[in-house]
């Protein structure tokens, strides 16, 4: 009998309560190694708490949680993930390719900084401090350090939240390249033209568990509009719990 393949992420009974509020509760999921998959989800809904339990940043109350295998920390400690988290103060005042060059310098096989700089247009505030940096730059810096590691899976916070088109496509091409390589993508959008396509299978999240899990033409059965499927099956931020 073949064996099965790794899965990028598998995570049974995933459980994390902030005070009164289930942020994942009992969330199953699995994503396929080499592909890319969407996690889809109101405000709220627990994807990012989600990439923090996979990046070891949260550790979860209950459940079981693998990345490419391994335990997370093992995997990340290896320099087998890259994250690039929604917002992060931590760079501040270091300039974008001091910081690339830094964090290639961490890597065995790092890309090469020159190119990816200049592939996300990195180089044109190449040394800008990165608080003053604008937003999509910001996003921008966030995703070259993701990815300069050469991971085998990326987790993606919102990639392009704040990008303009140009860099947005830019970006669509590039995660399209990293899975053409083989590489595993686990992303967050609210953007539903994003996750249409970019995703070989999307997961919508609500209120902390998967309510549908598949491709995008499971999802709409080729027929219904994917935001009116989501609409369906998920509840208003805001909403009961
Ligand atoms: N550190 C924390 N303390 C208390 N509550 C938290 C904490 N982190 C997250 N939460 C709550 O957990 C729930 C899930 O939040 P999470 O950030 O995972 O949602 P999300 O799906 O990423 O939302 P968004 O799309 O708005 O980014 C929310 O109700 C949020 O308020």
């Amino acid at each position: 009998m073949p064996t099965r393949p790794t899965p990028a992420l598998s995570a049974r009974g995933l459980s994390v309560r902030f005070g009164a509020t289930p942020a994942l509760d009992a969330l199953d999921l699995t994503a396929a190694a080499g592909e890319v998959t969407v996690l889809l989800g109101p405000n709220g809904a627990g994807k990012t708490t989600l990439l923090r339990c996979l990046t070891g940043l949260l550790r979860p109350d209950a459940g079981e949680l693998t990345l490419l295998g391994r335990e997370p920390a093992r995997a990340i400690a290896d320099g087998r993930v890259g994250l690039m988290p929604q917002r992060t103060a931590a760079w501040s005042g270091i300039r974008p390719l001091e910081l690339l060059e830094y964090l290639a310098a961490l890597h065995a096989h790092p890309l090469p900084v020159g190119p990816l700089a200049a592939e996300l247009g990195i180089d044109r505030f190449a040394g800008t401090p990165y608080r003053r940096l604008s937003g999509g730059e910001q996003q921008a810096v966030n995703l070259a350090g993701a990815i300069i590691g050469r991971p085998e899976l990326v987790l993606l916070d919102e990639p392009t939240a704040g990008m303009d088109v140009h860099l947005r496509r830019t970006v669509f091409d590039l995660i399209a390249r990293l899975r053409d390589a083989g590489v595993s993508v686990l992303l967050t959008t609210h953007d539903m033209a994003e996750a249409s396509r970019l995703a070989d299978r999307i997961a919508i999240i609500d209120r902390g568990r998967v309510s549908a899990h598949g491709t995008l033409a499971e999802l709409t059965g080729g027929a219904r509009d994917l935001e009116e499927v989501f609409v369906d099956l998920t509840t208003p931020a805001g909403g009961a719990r």
